[in-house]
């Protein structure tokens, strides 16, 4: 290569020498004489030969040029093969998130500015309930999104006074490295029903996001009493039917079982709305959200001040599951473990009416808390 260069640069110089021994001719006058056999000029002989000889050592230099053109080209394929062919190409490559930060800084050293933009943040957003309306499934598929990075396990952090007492800064360990353009979203639907949540997340951040998914509170009893009754029975305990669970003996509806208490959405959004406004939250249909999630994740991209980059060929509908999963790179489908979807009880139509005629007046409460309705059977 240094040898090359060397060369490359006698040449230019030559070239040069040559070319301002020309210009002092008349090259016109040089080459009618020559035609017309006049020419017995040696000096001018002489030029002439150079100025041959400069043709052909230009077409020898121009072949080099060429020839070194084409050395680069193959030295960038070999190395672009030799990128592909290792595994962290690959890894960059169907990093979809990794390519849409390149894509957002184009300038300055985008390596660099990956390094120092990714460090661990506060939530921007929490999911903070309901329990058993779909949150897990939100998270997931919000997280498909490559400007929202998911909170993996749920932290338990403002209701759990132990967390609690660890700090703002254990909390803030707790999240995923990001890069800070990111929306980071926790979830821990235990956030909804505890009273000292709602004070203890506006002192964190009192212009924070908070989501909130529910479902018809009927449907959203039996879910709840479908995963204890699962998880008694995984511990061999004893499993109360559904109607012991729920009514007391002389089939009053018992208003202290927390299944109960948990969908009466209103006892709990009216503390929330206490400190948050009713911009900074943002409720999701979760009934809607299983039949058509992307039309609830829309309303949820606009909420957060993101761009619609959650698309209709992300899913795959699982008819045995029921449910919508995520459809993966390799076109394989992702869905949610065993303990969603469950199958419910079958449960006496006479209980069903009359926790809904008991939820009615709680329901209508919360329609006119949150300003929308919601199509829950009340009979
Ligand atoms: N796509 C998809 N896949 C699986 N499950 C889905 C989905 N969308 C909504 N759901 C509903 O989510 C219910 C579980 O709610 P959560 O995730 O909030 O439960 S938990 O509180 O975190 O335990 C779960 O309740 P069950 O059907 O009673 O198991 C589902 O009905």
């Amino acid at each position: 290569m240094k040898w090359y260069i060397q060369n490359y640069n006698n040449k230019q110089k030559h070239d040069q020498h040559v070319d301002s021994l020309l210009s002092t001719i008349d090259e016109q006058a040089i080459i009618s004489r020559l035609i017309s056999g006049t020419n017995k000029n040696h000096h001018h002989e002489s030029l002439i030969n150079k100025k041959i000889r400069k043709n052909h050592y230009n077409y020898h230099n121009r072949k080099e040029k060429r020839f070194f053109t084409s050395l680069c080209i193959v030295t960038f394929i070999l190395i672009l093969l030799i990128l592909i062919l290792s595994n962290n190409f690959n890894v960059i490559l169907h990093h979809h998130k990794f390519i849409w930060h390149n894509r957002r800084c184009n300038e300055n050293n985008e390596t660099e500015m990956i390094h120092k933009e990714s460090q661990k943040v506060l939530p921007h957003c929490i999911i903070v309930g309901v329990r058993k309306c779909g949150t897990r499934a939100l998270l997931e598929f919000l997280d498909i999104h490559p400007l929202i990075t998911k909170v993996v396990n749920e932290i338990h952090f403002f209701d759990d006074e132990k967390r609690f007492n660890l700090g703002l800064e254990w909390y803030r360990q707790q999240m995923p490295v990001t890069n800070q353009s990111n929306i980071v979203i926790e979830k821990t639907p235990a956030y909804f029903v505890t009273e000292s949540v709602p004070e203890r997340i506006y002192a964190m951040n009192a212009s924070i996001k908070i989501i909130l998914i529910v479902r018809d509170p009927v449907t959203r009893l039996i879910s709840d009493y479908a995963q204890l009754a699962s998880n008694k029975a995984k511990k061999v305990r004893h499993v109360e039917t559904f109607e012991e669970a729920v009514l007391y003996p002389n089939g009053k509806v018992n208003s202290s079982y927390k299944g109960i208490r948990i969908s009466m959405y209103a006892v709990y959004f009216s503390r929330w709305i206490k400190l948050f406004s009713k911009n900074q939250i943002h409720v999701v249909d979760g009934d809607q959200f299983v039949y058509d999630p992307l039309a609830e994740l829309k309303k949820i991209e606009t909420f957060l001040g993101l761009p619609h980059l959650i698309r209709h060929e992300d899913f795959i509908y699982n008819v045995t599951k029921g449910f919508y999963c995520i459809r993966m790179d390799n076109n394989m489908e992702k869905c949610l473990n065993k303990n969603k979807g469950r199958r419910h009880p079958d449960i006496n139509p006479v209980i069903i009416k009359r926790l809904r005629k008991f939820y009615e007046p709680y329901n209508k409460f919360f329609f006119s808390l949150v300003g929308r309705r919601f199509y829950w059977p009340n009979r």
